[in-house]
């Protein structure tokens, strides 16, 4: 039988963020390879008019957890969700519940965080860092607990070229960071933001560079491992190729290319498009988990979990694959045909955006204004565009992440949990990768059947007609106004005219 899985039997875990896009499919390894683990606790806050039961039925019956259904029938009885809100001061947890979280609770994951890069300096801290104080505090008052696992990202250190894998001392003690964040209102924060986070490009990474300080002081008292993945994309293989459901990162961007909103992005086409898919994410993260509670390193480690350095892909790779596909498989109801460029020119990026995103929007508005319809494109390209400035910092740089704690783990696993925990990048095939990345984006995030793919092409076809049309009509108004201006126009035009009645 698989060590990890083994050990994982009969174990209490507490997962944060287990509603969120990488929990899910942590909770969904957990149940489907470890089956005989006695409880998973999950801290979940109700949402958008759903309860706690709601939400928690609402995962289990998506299409990520069937498999899981087979494995463990009694999936139901096994997940506790506890009612808790990390935006509180005391994690609103009720008296039981966190009495029965204190005494039982073996191993932690934390995963919940806001991962929005314009989110106010005040909640990102709140979240990022006072929520993950709190959470070691409760740690350390659990006798069972065997470990806990804290979920940042390879950016938390961004503001470097080559990040190894340790804490970096933050310019500001997250201490004084929290303290402040008492007794100032929030236009000040709005105005020493940019001071306070420095090099650092939004206040997600910076908050989460803090939240690891935090984690880091408490690693005397707790046994804790830090795990770093880089830009997380859809499952790899498990439970099945191309999973995805929320349109954070890269998913977002793909989107808005394949219904044809984004036909340019300013992006460096050889820099490292260091992506990493979920499963592979959540595979290091229990072998983490396992790792450290069985041998209990001396000092609190940092996994990363990053593709780079050992199976490094490009954005220009990527963007290519991503349009191949979309070639076979569009989406449906495209605004426009896909087709899109990077490039690493300024003022090209911006003629792009005049021409290919601002123009066709607003025509396109006024178009829907004149037939006694709202105008709604230029706002979803507002939108789409806030999106792709938040993004370019990281399209736009390349980064060394060094993996040696990840590569000692793995060849610390058994051949069976090598297989079963697989974390190993090297075998990755990308473009594989980015064509089931598509087509997950489709079905799962979308929602769009397979059957309708040739209707889809048929509006690809009616959208080329139509530029075409469009195009050939420009240029003869263009032509039109040339000749009535221009006498060399006119002299060209008359040479070829008479041509024709040749
Ligand atoms: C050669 C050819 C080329 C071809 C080109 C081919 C393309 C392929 C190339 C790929 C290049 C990839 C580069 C990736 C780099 C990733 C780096 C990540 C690094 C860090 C990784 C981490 O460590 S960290 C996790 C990542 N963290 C985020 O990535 C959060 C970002 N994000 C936000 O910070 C907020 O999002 C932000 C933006 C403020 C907006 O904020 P905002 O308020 O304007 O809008 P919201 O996001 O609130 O969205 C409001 C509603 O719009 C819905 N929606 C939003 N976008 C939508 C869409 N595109 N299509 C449909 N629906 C969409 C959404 O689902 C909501 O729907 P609902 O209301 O129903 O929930
Ligand atoms: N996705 C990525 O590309 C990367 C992610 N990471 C890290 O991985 C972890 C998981 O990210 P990901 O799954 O993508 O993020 P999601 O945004 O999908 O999930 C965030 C989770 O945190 C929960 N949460 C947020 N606020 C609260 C709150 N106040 N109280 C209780 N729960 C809350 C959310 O709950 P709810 O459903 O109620 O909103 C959700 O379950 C994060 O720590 C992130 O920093 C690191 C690198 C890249």
């Amino acid at each position: 039988m698989s060590t990890i899985a083994a050990f994982y039997e009969g174990k209490s875990i507490l997962i944060t963020g287990a509603t969120g896009f990488l929990g899910k499919v942590l909770m969904e390894k957990l149940f489907r390879t470890c089956p005989g683990l006695k409880v998973i606790y999950i801290l979940v806050r109700p949402k958008a008019g759903h309860t706690l039961q709601q939400r928690v039925v609402q995962i289990l019956n998506s299409k990520l957890f069937e498999k899981v259904k087979e494995v463990c029938p009694n999936v139901h009885e096994k997940i506790r969700a506890i009612k808790s809100d990390l935006n509180h001061s005391d994690l609103a947890i009720s008296k039981e519940d966190m009495q029965e979280l204190l005494s039982c609770t073996d191993i932690i994951f934390h995963c919940a965080a806001t991962v929005r890069f314009d989110d106010h300096l005040r909640h990102a801290v709140q979240l990022n860092v006072i929520a993950t104080q709190k959470l070691l505090l409760m740690a350390s008052q659990m006798p069972k607990l065997k470990a806990f696992i804290h979920l940042s990202t390879a950016f938390s250190n961004c503001n470097l070229k080559h990040i190894d894998e340790v804490v970096y001392p933050c310019p500001v003690e997250p201490k004084k960071i929290i303290d402040s964040m008492e007794w100032l209102d929030d236009a000040i924060i709005d105005e020493i933001t940019p001071k306070l986070i420095g090099d650092w490009p939004n206040t997600y990474t910076y908050s989460k560079a803090l939240g690891e300080t935090v984690v880091h002081q408490e690693s005397g008292r707790l046994n804790t491992a830090i795990v770093r993945p880089s830009i997380v994309g859809a499952t790899w293989q498990e439970p099945f190729p191309g999973w995805v459901d929320n349109t954070n990162g890269p998913s977002g961007l793909i989107i808005a290319t394949g219904k044809g909103f984004l036909r340019g992005l300013r992006a460096t086409p050889m820099a490292v498009a260091d992506m990493i898919p979920v499963d592979t994410v959540v595979n290091l993260t229990l072998a983490v988990g396992w790792y450290t509670a069985v041998h209990r390193p001396k000092s609190s480690l940092v996994y990363h979990c990053t593709s780079g350095n050992l199976n490094p892909c490009y954005w220009g790779k990527i963007g290519f694959q991503v349009l191949a596909v979309f070639e076979k498989v569009p989406f449906e109801k495209a605004f426009r045909r896909p087709n899109a460029g990077l490039t690493v020119n300024t003022i090209t990026s911006q003629y792009w955006n005049a021409i290919n995103h601002w123009a066709p929007v607003i025509l396109y508005d006024f178009y829907l204004r004149l037939t006694g319809r709202k105008p709604r494109m230029t706002k979803l390209m507002n939108r789409i565009l806030k999106m792709v400035s938040m993004l370019e910092y990281f399209i736009n740089r390349s980064w060394e992440w060094s993996t040696d704690n990840t590569e000692m783990l793995m060849s610390t696993l058994t051949p069976e949990d090598q297989r079963i925990f697989n974390f190993d990048v090297r075998q990755l095939n990308w473009l594989d990768y980015i064509e089931n990345y598509v087509l997950g984006i489709k079905k799962y995030l979308l929602k769009e059947d397979m059957a309708g793919v040739p209707e889809a092409k048929q509006h690809l076809k009616r959208l080329r007609n139509i530029h075409y049309l469009f195009n050939t009509a420009l240029f003869l108004i263009a032509w039109r106004l040339l000749i009535a201006r221009s006498q060399v126009a006119r002299n060209v035009w008359f040479f070829i005219c008479p041509l024709y009645n040749l």
